[in-house]
């Protein structure tokens, strides 16, 4: 066994414990750092919001994927100084691979997409649920991965496509007792940027970058923002104009400033006469400041806010018709949006939503004797094959052990299994709501 560490004597007479070997060494017994168990009760809420999250996709009829959470590392390698780039999870493995823990989803859509390329019939709505990770100095004690629902269209170059995701995350609201005066949705599209960018002649690769800057707007000083622009080569005027178009809060002064010949208006007063049609127009507002932190948007993107601006985006997403081909493939007009697992919580906590989940089991089976456990078994398995759940009790018990377990599992029946009723060819029930107790034939169980 391993070298003993710790103990021995030291104290003038006091005993120290003995030596424990290596192999006993207490180990940590928390998970890594920013990461989460997720015990019964956690486990309960999970399932319950991501049940949500699979019932509304399904309403949509979107198709769940998946995808490794290990991902090339070239998969996520973009140049436009984007945060999920700076907190790549990212480890050479023993075959000396550059490979990620995926910060994201959709660039393994993207690839997904290529590799089965014409055998996909377009349009292809699909959806899944899956952790994501980012390595963050923990100077910032943030978590280092959550799960995210994704919801994606890939062949559908109107904006009908864009409106359709927004109504489904409408949908997940309602669901959850969320409602238009909790949150809304800023909606702009990248077009905007474009079309001012365009003027100025700013080459188009630059535009990415341009996006990055942008997103930090409220999240650092303007002069920051101005210093992280001018370095990316845009002149002070065309910065000045930019920062003027970007604190446009309605479509007519856009469309004042813009000209109404432009794709970006086009686009957005079509998503907000889709909005009136899907019944939505309360909960969108148009927000040229929204630009979104990933590189590959290309036209409209939104995001989802709390009105009483307490906590994080809760969702975002948008437009991406030109990632497919940073990866090679042929591009296929694309959007989608991200939903993560933290904030939604966070939100549901303030407004006093989150679910009473507590476990539910329909019956608690014990044995009275040992020697009737085989027929506690039988019991069992009886009521199990008629879907209804079991909680057998494995052991030797006290009554008042399986009360308390009873009452703990929220039983609805206790059956017990004992000699007396037994030589009848009887089990007894007792009916935990009402106390009511009888015995009954074991082929007479419902
Ligand atoms: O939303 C950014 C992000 C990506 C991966 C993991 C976590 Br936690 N957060």
């Amino acid at each position: 066994g391993g070298s003993s560490s710790g103990g021995g004597g030291g104290r003038s007479g006091a005993l120290s414990p003995p030596p424990v070997a290596e192999e006993f060494q207490r180990i940590d017994v928390n998970p890594p750092k920013g990461t989460r168990d997720f015990p019964p009760e956690d486990m309960r809420l999970r399932n319950w919001l991501f049940n949500h999250f699979r019932e509304v996709s399904r309403l949509f009829g979107f198709e769940e994927v998946d995808y490794p959470v290990l991902e090339s590392e070239a998969l996520f390698i973009r140049k436009a100084g984007e945060e999920i780039r700076d907190q790549l999870y990212c480890f050479e493995d023993r075959g000396n691979r550059r490979v990620a823990l995926r910060p994201e989803l959709t660039p393994s859509l993207a690839r997904l997409v290529i590799q089965k390329g014409k055998s996909l019939s377009l349009p292809l709505k699909w959806f899944a649920v899956g952790q994501c990770w980012r390595y963050e100095r923990m100077t910032r004690g943030r978590r280092r991965e959550h799960y995210q629902w994704n919801m994606d269209i890939l062949g559908v170059p109107e904006v009908t496509a864009e409106a359709e995701l927004i109504s489904s995350i409408v949908t997940f609201f309602k669901r959850i007792g969320i409602s238009e005066s909790d949150v809304g949705f800023k909606v702009s599209s990248r077009k905007v940027l474009q079309e001012v960018l365009r003027c100025y002649s700013v080459p188009e690769n630059l535009f990415g970058k341009v996006c990055i800057v942008i997103d930090k707007i409220e999240k650092i000083p303007i002069d920051e923002i101005k210093r992280e622009l001018k370095a990316t080569g845009l002149s002070e005027e065309a910065i000045e104009e930019l920062l003027q178009v970007l604190s446009i809060k309605s479509l007519t002064k856009l469309e004042e400033i813009l000209g109404g010949s432009g794709e970006a208006i086009a686009d957005l007063k079509q998503l907000f006469l889709l909005a009136e049609k899907f019944g939505y127009s309360e909960w969108i507002q148009f927000d040229a400041s929204v630009v979104r932190g990933l590189a590959y948007y290309t036209g409209i993107v939104f995001e989802g806010f709390d009105r009483e601006g307490k906590l994080r985006a809760i969702c975002g997403g948008g437009r991406y018709d030109r990632l497919l081909s940073t990866f090679g493939g042929d591009d296929i007009p694309a959007c989608g949006f991200g939903f993560g697992d933290a904030v939604i919580v966070e939100l549901l906590k303030e407004k006093g939503l989150l679910p009473e989940l507590s476990l539910e089991v329909d019956n608690i089976v014990c044995a009275l004797d040992y020697d009737l456990q085989g027929v506690a078994a039988t019991v069992a398995t009886k009521l199990r094959g008629k879907g209804q759940s079991v909680d057998l009790v494995l052991e030797s018990k006290p009554l008042k052990w399986v009360f308390k377990r009873a009452a703990r599992a929220n039983a609805e029946r206790l059956i017990l299994v004992g000699n007396t009723e037994w030589q009848k060819g009887m089990v007894g029930v007792k009916i935990l709501s009402s106390g009511e107790q009888y015995e009954i034939k074991l082929d007479e169980l419902e």
